[in-house]
Protein backbone atom coordinates (compact mmCIF):
# COMPACT_ATOMS: atom_id res chain seq x y z
CA UNK A 1 0.00 0.00 0.00
CA UNK A 2 2.87 2.49 1.29
CA UNK A 3 4.10 2.47 -2.58
CA UNK A 4 0.93 3.70 -3.32
CA UNK A 5 1.30 7.00 -2.31
CA UNK A 6 3.67 9.75 -1.48
CA UNK A 7 4.53 13.57 -0.53
CA UNK A 8 2.01 13.79 2.22
CA UNK A 9 1.73 16.79 3.73
CA UNK A 10 -0.64 17.92 6.41
CA UNK A 11 -2.17 21.26 7.11
CA UNK A 12 -3.97 22.36 10.24
CA UNK A 13 -7.32 23.82 9.43
CA UNK A 14 -8.95 24.05 13.35
CA UNK A 15 -7.50 22.82 16.23
CA UNK A 16 -9.57 23.78 19.36
CA UNK A 17 -10.83 20.54 20.99
CA UNK A 18 -9.95 18.57 18.53
CA UNK A 19 -7.33 18.61 15.44
CA UNK A 20 -8.97 18.77 12.17
CA UNK A 21 -6.09 18.60 9.37
CA UNK A 22 -5.98 18.64 5.98
CA UNK A 23 -3.82 16.15 4.47
CA UNK A 24 -2.60 16.11 0.36
CA UNK A 25 -1.15 13.33 -1.28
CA UNK A 26 -0.03 11.86 -4.36
CA UNK A 27 -2.55 8.32 -5.17
CA UNK A 28 -1.56 6.48 -7.69
CA UNK A 29 -4.53 4.90 -9.30
CA UNK A 30 -5.03 1.06 -10.73
CA UNK A 31 -4.10 2.38 -14.68
CA UNK A 32 -0.65 3.60 -13.08
CA UNK A 33 -1.82 7.21 -13.13
CA UNK A 34 -0.83 9.62 -10.06
CA UNK A 35 -2.91 12.02 -8.88
CA UNK A 36 -2.87 14.87 -6.26
CA UNK A 37 -5.68 14.08 -3.68
CA UNK A 38 -7.15 16.07 -0.72
CA UNK A 39 -8.69 14.53 2.29
CA UNK A 40 -9.94 15.82 5.66
CA UNK A 41 -9.50 14.32 8.93
CA UNK A 42 -10.84 14.92 12.20
CA UNK A 43 -8.82 13.40 15.65
CA UNK A 44 -10.54 13.49 18.54
CA UNK A 45 -8.75 10.08 19.79
CA UNK A 46 -10.50 6.91 19.85
CA UNK A 47 -13.28 5.92 22.27
CA UNK A 48 -14.87 2.41 23.95
CA UNK A 49 -18.41 1.23 24.54
CA UNK A 50 -20.01 -1.11 26.28
CA UNK A 51 -23.08 -3.04 26.27
CA UNK A 52 -23.52 -3.98 29.79
CA UNK A 53 -26.19 -6.78 30.48
CA UNK A 54 -27.67 -9.16 33.19
CA UNK A 55 -28.44 -12.58 32.30
CA UNK A 56 -30.90 -12.94 35.44
CA UNK A 57 -33.32 -10.30 34.17
CA UNK A 58 -32.81 -10.34 30.64
CA UNK A 59 -32.10 -6.98 30.69
CA UNK A 60 -29.24 -4.61 29.69
CA UNK A 61 -28.48 -1.21 30.33
CA UNK A 62 -28.09 2.20 27.93
CA UNK A 63 -27.69 5.66 27.87
CA UNK A 64 -30.05 8.53 26.71
CA UNK A 65 -28.30 12.18 26.03
CA UNK A 66 -28.72 15.05 24.52
CA UNK A 67 -26.04 15.47 21.21
CA UNK A 68 -25.49 18.53 19.44
CA UNK A 69 -24.64 17.07 15.85
CA UNK A 70 -27.08 14.87 15.73
CA UNK A 71 -29.58 18.01 16.76
CA UNK A 72 -28.16 20.16 14.64
CA UNK A 73 -28.96 18.23 11.35
CA UNK A 74 -32.22 16.99 12.39
CA UNK A 75 -33.56 18.46 15.51
CA UNK A 76 -36.39 15.44 16.31
CA UNK A 77 -33.48 13.10 16.92
CA UNK A 78 -30.92 15.09 19.14
CA UNK A 79 -31.97 12.81 22.22
CA UNK A 80 -29.96 9.74 21.54
CA UNK A 81 -29.95 5.86 22.79
CA UNK A 82 -26.51 4.82 23.51
CA UNK A 83 -24.23 2.14 24.95
CA UNK A 84 -22.12 3.61 27.76
CA UNK A 85 -19.46 5.31 25.96
CA UNK A 86 -16.43 7.40 26.60
CA UNK A 87 -13.20 9.05 24.56
CA UNK A 88 -9.68 7.18 25.52
CA UNK A 89 -7.10 9.92 27.48
CA UNK A 90 -3.64 9.58 25.77
CA UNK A 91 -2.67 8.18 29.36
CA UNK A 92 -5.39 5.46 30.07
CA UNK A 93 -6.23 2.31 28.44
CA UNK A 94 -9.69 1.14 26.47
CA UNK A 95 -10.23 -1.19 30.06
CA UNK A 96 -9.53 1.51 32.05
CA UNK A 97 -11.65 3.84 30.64
CA UNK A 98 -14.37 1.79 29.98
CA UNK A 99 -14.50 0.65 33.64
CA UNK A 100 -14.45 4.67 34.56
CA UNK A 101 -16.82 5.67 32.26
CA UNK A 102 -19.48 2.81 33.50
CA UNK A 103 -19.10 4.28 36.86
CA UNK A 104 -19.35 7.71 36.05
CA UNK A 105 -22.36 7.30 33.92
CA UNK A 106 -24.11 4.47 34.83
CA UNK A 107 -23.34 3.82 38.29
CA UNK A 108 -22.12 0.38 37.93
CA UNK A 109 -18.59 -0.74 39.74
CA UNK A 110 -17.84 -3.46 37.39
CA UNK A 111 -14.42 -5.35 37.03
CA UNK A 112 -14.08 -7.78 34.37
CA UNK A 113 -15.13 -6.77 30.65
CA UNK A 114 -14.55 -8.40 27.25
CA UNK A 115 -13.33 -6.92 24.24
CA UNK A 116 -15.70 -8.07 21.46
CA UNK A 117 -14.75 -5.91 18.52
CA UNK A 118 -12.65 -2.87 17.15
CA UNK A 119 -14.63 -0.68 14.55
CA UNK A 120 -13.68 2.74 13.26
CA UNK A 121 -16.61 4.96 13.28
CA UNK A 122 -16.74 6.59 10.03
CA UNK A 123 -12.97 5.93 8.35
CA UNK A 124 -14.08 8.55 5.39
CA UNK A 125 -13.59 11.51 7.92
CA UNK A 126 -12.57 10.40 11.39
CA UNK A 127 -9.48 8.58 12.71
CA UNK A 128 -11.93 7.26 15.89
CA UNK A 129 -11.50 4.03 16.42
CA UNK A 130 -13.63 2.40 19.00
CA UNK A 131 -13.12 -0.63 21.34
CA UNK A 132 -16.27 -2.29 21.87
CA UNK A 133 -17.09 -4.19 25.26
CA UNK A 134 -19.60 -6.16 27.11
CA UNK A 135 -19.70 -7.05 30.85
CA UNK A 136 -22.65 -8.59 33.09
CA UNK A 137 -23.86 -6.35 36.07
CA UNK A 138 -25.97 -6.57 38.82
CA UNK A 139 -27.87 -4.69 41.15
CA UNK A 140 -25.28 -5.72 43.33
CA UNK A 141 -22.86 -3.51 41.90
CA UNK A 142 -24.67 -0.10 42.00
CA UNK A 143 -22.77 2.04 43.54
CA UNK A 144 -24.51 5.84 42.62
CA UNK A 145 -27.02 7.45 40.34
CA UNK A 146 -24.57 7.62 37.30
CA UNK A 147 -25.74 10.74 35.34
CA UNK A 148 -22.01 12.07 33.81
CA UNK A 149 -19.44 14.28 34.68
CA UNK A 150 -22.00 17.57 35.85
CA UNK A 151 -18.67 19.71 35.39
CA UNK A 152 -18.01 18.67 32.07
CA UNK A 153 -21.68 19.26 31.29
CA UNK A 154 -23.10 15.93 30.44
CA UNK A 155 -26.71 14.88 31.64
CA UNK A 156 -27.17 11.48 30.95
CA UNK A 157 -30.30 9.13 31.98
CA UNK A 158 -30.08 5.69 32.61
CA UNK A 159 -32.16 3.36 30.84
CA UNK A 160 -32.60 -0.78 31.78
CA UNK A 161 -34.77 -2.45 29.80
CA UNK A 162 -35.03 -5.85 28.49
CA UNK A 163 -32.58 -6.79 25.33
CA UNK A 164 -35.24 -7.59 23.14
CA UNK A 165 -37.29 -4.51 23.57
CA UNK A 166 -33.58 -2.83 22.62
CA UNK A 167 -33.29 -4.70 19.57
CA UNK A 168 -36.93 -3.80 18.71
CA UNK A 169 -36.33 -0.16 19.47
CA UNK A 170 -33.42 -0.96 16.48
CA UNK A 171 -36.00 -2.04 14.13
CA UNK A 172 -38.37 1.29 14.93
CA UNK A 173 -35.47 3.26 14.55
CA UNK A 174 -35.37 4.75 18.12
CA UNK A 175 -32.02 3.59 18.53
CA UNK A 176 -29.46 5.01 15.36
CA UNK A 177 -26.36 4.85 17.11
CA UNK A 178 -24.29 2.32 15.47
CA UNK A 179 -22.17 1.56 18.27
CA UNK A 180 -24.97 0.71 20.48
CA UNK A 181 -26.50 -1.62 16.88
CA UNK A 182 -23.94 -3.31 17.15
CA UNK A 183 -23.25 -4.15 20.62
CA UNK A 184 -27.04 -5.16 20.64
CA UNK A 185 -26.72 -7.60 17.18
CA UNK A 186 -23.84 -9.06 19.05
CA UNK A 187 -25.46 -9.74 22.55
CA UNK A 188 -28.55 -11.12 20.18
CA UNK A 189 -26.19 -13.85 17.95
CA UNK A 190 -24.05 -14.56 20.46
CA UNK A 191 -27.32 -15.27 23.23
CA UNK A 192 -25.42 -13.06 25.62
CA UNK A 193 -29.22 -13.33 27.80
N1 LIG B 1 -15.67 21.93 25.18
C1 LIG B 1 -15.88 20.83 24.52
N2 LIG B 1 -16.02 19.71 25.22
C2 LIG B 1 -16.24 18.58 24.55
C3 LIG B 1 -16.32 18.53 23.15
N3 LIG B 1 -16.54 17.25 22.79
C4 LIG B 1 -16.58 16.54 23.90
N4 LIG B 1 -16.42 17.33 24.98
C5 LIG B 1 -16.35 16.96 26.39
O1 LIG B 1 -15.84 15.68 26.52
C6 LIG B 1 -16.78 14.84 27.20
C7 LIG B 1 -16.74 13.54 26.43
O2 LIG B 1 -17.49 12.60 27.13
P1 LIG B 1 -17.17 11.06 26.95
O3 LIG B 1 -18.22 10.32 27.71
O4 LIG B 1 -15.73 10.79 27.18
O5 LIG B 1 -17.37 10.85 25.41
P2 LIG B 1 -18.72 10.78 24.64
O6 LIG B 1 -19.20 12.14 24.33
O7 LIG B 1 -19.68 9.84 25.29
O8 LIG B 1 -18.23 10.13 23.31
C8 LIG B 1 -18.13 8.75 23.12
O9 LIG B 1 -19.00 8.37 22.17
C9 LIG B 1 -18.79 9.10 20.97
C10 LIG B 1 -19.88 8.82 20.01
O10 LIG B 1 -19.92 7.51 19.66
C11 LIG B 1 -17.44 8.79 20.42
O11 LIG B 1 -17.20 9.56 19.26
C12 LIG B 1 -16.39 9.10 21.43
O12 LIG B 1 -15.13 8.68 21.01
C13 LIG B 1 -16.74 8.43 22.72
O13 LIG B 1 -16.60 7.05 22.60
C14 LIG B 1 -18.10 15.56 27.11
O14 LIG B 1 -18.91 15.33 28.21
C15 LIG B 1 -17.68 17.00 27.08
O15 LIG B 1 -17.50 17.43 28.40
C16 LIG B 1 -16.17 19.74 22.42
O16 LIG B 1 -16.23 19.79 21.20
N5 LIG B 1 -15.95 20.84 23.17
MG1 LIG C 1 -19.96 9.26 27.18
Amino acid sequence: MSNKIKNITHRVLSKAWATLLEINYDFQFKNGTWKRVSRESYDRGHGCGILLYNIDKGTVILTKQFRMPIYHTNEEEGMSIEVCAGAIDKIETPESTIIREVEEEVGYKIKEVKQVMEAYTSPGALTEKMYLFVARYSDAMKVNEGGGVFSEHEEIEVIELPLSRAIQMVSTGEIKDAKTIMLLQYAQINNLV
